[in-house]
Parts: C-alpha cells; sequence; structure tokens
C-alpha cells in the first residue's frame, strides 16, 4: 500500500490545477490517467478543434471577399491540417508529464477504481489517500439505438485521415455545430439531425435563430424535431433512421458522428464500494465540491454535478476551489456567475451570464437591447452579413448577460464577463473610449 496526501483521478485541466497546486503546497500527490496525459481540451476537444477551425476560418473569409478584392480558389489540405494539428497535440502529454515531475507529483498510468473509501487500486498498485479527488471528465453518451455503436465520436472525428463526402451528426449541440461549419468549410456535404426544436437550446433562441440561417445558407442540411432512431450499416455506408411529424424516413451517409451529448465518465469506478453518492450528471457533491456521502473525495470539472457548465474555464475554476478546500479546509465556493462560452462555428456565437428567458424566470427588473448589427462598420469591413447582439442589465444599469453571434464573439464576450464581473454599468460601458476600428469598440453600443 503507498499512501499519499492526495490522489487525483484524470489529469485534463481539474485534475492537472489540483495536482501542481497541492504539490507545490508540500502534500504528497499522486495522479493517474488512463489516457496519455492532458485531459479532453487539449488532446481531444478545444484545442484541436480550434488549430482546425483556425483553417476554416482562412475559407470562410477568402469566400465573403471573394469578388470584392480576393480571387483564385483555395481549399484545406485536410491530410496537412491534420499533421499540423497532430504535431501540436503529440507533444502535449510529454510537456504535462514534465510539470508534474517539476512539481513532484508522483505520475501514474492506468485507470483507478475504489476498492474502499480512501483506497483505488490502479492496476497492481494500491494507494490510500488521505483526500481523493474525482476529475475524470466526460465521454460520449452511448446511443441507446440500433446501431448505436456504429457512429464515430468526437475523438475520431478529430483524427479523420480523410474528410468523407458526406457527413450526418445525431444531435444538434456544440460538438455538430462546430464540426459541421468546419467540415462544410473543407468541402464535405453536411446534415445534422436534432431533436430539439432548435440547435444549441441553452443560448438565447434570437441569436441561435442568426446561426441556423448562417448554417443554412452554407448547405448544410439542419433538419430539427429529427430523432435518430436507429442506424444500419450498407456497405461503406450507413443508414440513417429518423423520426419526424413527416413520419419515419431513412436516408444515407458516408460517416455518421455521434454528437448526442456526453455524460461524466464514472464507468467501472467502484464507487459504491466507496459510498460515494453519484447521479448521471456526476458526482454528488456540496458547495465546496467535496462527497458528503464520502467526505474524503471531491470531484471537479466534467466528473462532478456541479452548478457549472461542461467547459474548460470553469473545470479550471473548480480545480482551483477543490485545490484550495484541501489545502486549507473548505472555504472556497466556485463562483458560477459569468461562465463565458464560445461556439465555434463560423460565425462564432458566445454569450455570458444571464439569458432573457432566466431573467424573466428569476423575475429580475430587467431591460433588453437586442439588434442585428450586420449593418455595422465591424461587419461591412469584412462583407460579414451575420452580426447580432442581445444585452440584459438590470434596471439599475448593472450588466446581466451578453449574447452575441458574429466576428469574434469569443473575445467580444469576454469584455462582457469583466464587466459582469466588475460589476459595472451601461453607463460605464458606453463612456469607455476604446481603441479603433475594434471589434470591441462596439460593445458601447451593444448596452
Ligand atoms: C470535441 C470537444 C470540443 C470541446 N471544445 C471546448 C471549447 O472550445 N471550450 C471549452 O471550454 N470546452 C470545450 N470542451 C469541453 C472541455 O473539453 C471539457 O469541459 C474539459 O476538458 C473538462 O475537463 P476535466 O478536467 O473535467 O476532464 P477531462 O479533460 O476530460 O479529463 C479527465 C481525464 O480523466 C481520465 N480518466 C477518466 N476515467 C478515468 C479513470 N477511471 N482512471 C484514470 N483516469 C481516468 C481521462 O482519460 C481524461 O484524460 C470540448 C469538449 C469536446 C469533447
Ligand atoms: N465550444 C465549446 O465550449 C464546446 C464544444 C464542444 C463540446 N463542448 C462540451 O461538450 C458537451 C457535449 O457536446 P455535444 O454537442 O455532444 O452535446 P450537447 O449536449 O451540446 O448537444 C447534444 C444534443 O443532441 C440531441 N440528441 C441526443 N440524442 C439525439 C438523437 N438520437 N437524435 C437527435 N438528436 C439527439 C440532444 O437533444 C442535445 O440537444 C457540451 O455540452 C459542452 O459541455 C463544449
Amino acid at each position: 500500500m503507498k499512501k499519499y496526501d492526495i490522489i487525483v483521478i484524470g489529469s485534463g485541466m481539474a485534475g492537472m490545477t489540483i495536482a501542481n497546486k497541492c504539490a507545490k503546497k508540500g502534500l504528497k500527490t499522486a495522479i493517474t490517467d488512463s489516457r496519455p496525459y492532458g485531459g479532453t481540451c487539449a488532446l481531444r476537444g478545444c484545442d484541436p478543434k480550434k488549430i482546425l477551425v483556425g483553417a476554416a476560418e482562412i475559407i470562410g473569409r477568402a469566400d465573403k471577399m471573394s469578388g470584392i478584392g480576393i480571387s483564385g480558389d483555395i481549399s484545406i489540405n485536410w491530410e496537412d491540417l491534420m499533421a499540423y494539428k497532430n504535431d501540436f497535440v503529440s507533444k502535449m502529454p510529454k510537456g504535462v508529464e514534465k510539470g508534474y515531475e517539476k512539481a513532484g507529483v508522483k505520475k501514474y498510468h492506468g485507470v483507478a477504481s475504489f476498492e474502499s473509501e480512501n483506497t483505488v487500486r490502479i492496476g497492481n498498485d494500491l494507494l490510500e489517500g488521505g483526500k481523493i479527488v474525482i476529475a475524470t471528465g466526460a465521454r460520449p453518451v452511448t446511443l441507446d439505438i440500433t446501431g448505436g455503436d456504429l457512429p464515430i465520436d468526437s475523438t475520431d472525428f478529430l483524427n479523420l485521415e480523410k474528410l468523407p463526402e458526406h457527413i450526418t451528426f445525431v444531435g444538434g449541440g456544440y460538438i455538430a455545430m462546430e464540426f459541421a461549419h468546419l467540415a462544410a468549410r473543407a468541402g464535405s456535404k453536411i446534415t445534422i439531425f436534432h431533436r430539439g426544436a432548435r440547435p444549441l437550446e441553452n443560448f438565447d433562441e434570437h441569436i441561435v435563430k442568426h446561426l441556423v440561417k448562417a448554417t443554412k445558407d452554407l448547405g448544410i442540411l439542419l433538419h430539427v424535431e429529427t430523432e435518430v432512431i436507429g442506424i444500419e450499416k450498407d456497405g461503406d455506408q450507413f443508414i440513417v433512421f429518423t423520426k419526424s411529424s413527416n413520419g419515419e424516413q431513412t436516408h444515407h451517409t458516408d460517416l455518421l458522428v455521434n454528437a448526442a451529448g456526453r455524460v461524466p465518465e464514472l464507468d467501472g469506478m467502484n464507487l459504491e464500494k466507496a459510498s460515494i453518492a453519484y447521479n448521471k450528471k456526476g458526482i454528488e457533491v456540496n458547495e465546496y465540491l467535496q462527497s458528503e456521502s464520502n467526505p474524503t473525495v471531491y470531484a471537479a470539472g466534467d466528473a462532478a454535478n456541479s452548478n457549472g457548465l461542461n467547459l474548460t474555464p470553469v473545470a479550471v475554476m473548480e480545480g482551483h476551489a477543490v485545490a484550495a478546500n484541501i489545502i486549507r479546509g473548505n472555504s472556497k465556493v466556485p463562483d458560477y456567475t459569468e461562465m463565458p462560452s464560445a461556439v465555434f462555428t463560423l460565425p462564432t456565437l458566445a454569450a455570458v451570464g444571464m439569458t432573457e428567458k432566466q431573467a424573466k424566470e428569476l423575475d429580475v427588473e430587467y431591460q433588453v437591447k437586442s439588434a442585428s448589427a450586420s449593418n455595422w462598420y465591424n461587419a461591412k469591413r469584412i462583407n460579414e452579413s451575420t452580426y447580432a447582439y442581445k444585452v440584459i442589465s438590470h434596471k439599475d444599469g448593472h450588466i446581466l448577460g451578453a449574447h452575441i453571434i458574429g466576428p469574434h464573439a469569443e473575445e467580444m464576450i469576454n469584455l462582457f464577463a469583466m464587466a459582469i464581473r466588475g460589476k459595472l454599468k451601461v453607463a460605464d460601458i458606453r463612456n469607455m473610449v476604446y481603441s479603433n476600428p475594434s471589434m470591441g469598440s462596439d460593445i458601447g453600443s451593444m448596452v
């Protein structure tokens, strides 16, 4: 039996933050991962995806300027782009391991499962922890339909050697919308089947409407209120069975991607053996991210059933909170007030804080400023037809939420996040002096 002050299970952004922080404070810390070190964001999510999106941005910009200063054909060479992405990703685990070595974290490679309330097994090693952190992230949901195991998942998509002619996505959330916009720019024909009334259901309805239009204008077939109910293999192709108000239909496609959501990765961890309560949203935790059924255990990131969204910055923030609570005793409660989120479609959609629906539900005294900004200079400059915003502020002037679609929405939303955190009012934002011309200078006119 090897004894540690802290055992961290999972080396994504949540686990890494906790392990390095605890080790730097002199706690004897161990970490394990069943996959190469680095986690979803760095190896299978945000970072590799945004490298690919970077190439799609060039195509998107060139298309918009075609005939008004840009001429000639350009295209994405998928194999070259993947090689570039792979070069970046493949270096990551070694870098992360070096970081652990420097911080004095003992590294294990393998699946961790609980043997008792304070012991975990990793292969032949049995480890006892003063505290044990579950930071195992999430995995693609298992599609509970006939042929549900036939689609590839987001990790497979990000490693595709070739892009097929026709790609179909099951689900219309972040992953489907982002990958669809990317693959369309790389020349594939795309179909999305989404069972909800609109994609990205947690985002503002009006802003999503602009994205739906831009998506359809790109030639993507977006079927809403359509559920995928079965899948069959047909030689090199797939047959997709769907159900909607038009009845049941069949469709053929070259490649099918499971983009139907992600669930906490808690499989095979023997949580019952350690009295750790969990549900389908993750490990049940109190406000300090500690398990109440087994106080030896904390959870952070996608694996925790907290009030945070399953996003990288939330995993990092929860990691800091768990580390602080382990080092100093329970004292830090994560603040989920802003939580900016961006959907890397082209145009990009981003949001922070309250939606109008939430403001209504919470009975807040609010005001809304919302409009299309496609005739503003920043859109005209690059011949972009999609640019719109909705900003919700309290009647007393404080910013409550912002929702933007358009060029660099992922950057502009950070200014609103800062405004919310800094408790700025509409008048403060209007009266600020901005660099010009710049996207940021538009926020004064959005409030
Ligand atoms: C395709 C895709 C794109 C995304 N894009 C974005 C984006 O643009 N912006 C954003 O904010 N978020 C994005 N996300 C979400 C983001 O990646 C996650 O919210 C974040 O990585 C969660 O971090 P984590 O530390 O909780 O878990 P993870 O990073 O998933 O790390 C958990 C680690 O635990 C390991 N593990 C699991 N079970 C065990 C076990 N039993 N024993 C040992 N190890 C185990 C896993 O191998 C994994 O490495 C994206 C996700 C995907 C899938
Ligand atoms: N830019 C980002 O920050 C980013 C990008 C990618 C992923 N992520 C994270 O990963 C998570 C998972 O992303 P995702 O896009 O897989 O899930 P999602 O939860 O965002 O969307 C999946 C959608 O698929 C629909 N669906 C499920 N089964 C279906 C079926 N059989 N037929 C038709 N529709 C079906 C669901 O109703 C759901 O709305 C996100 O919630 C987010 O936390 C974030």
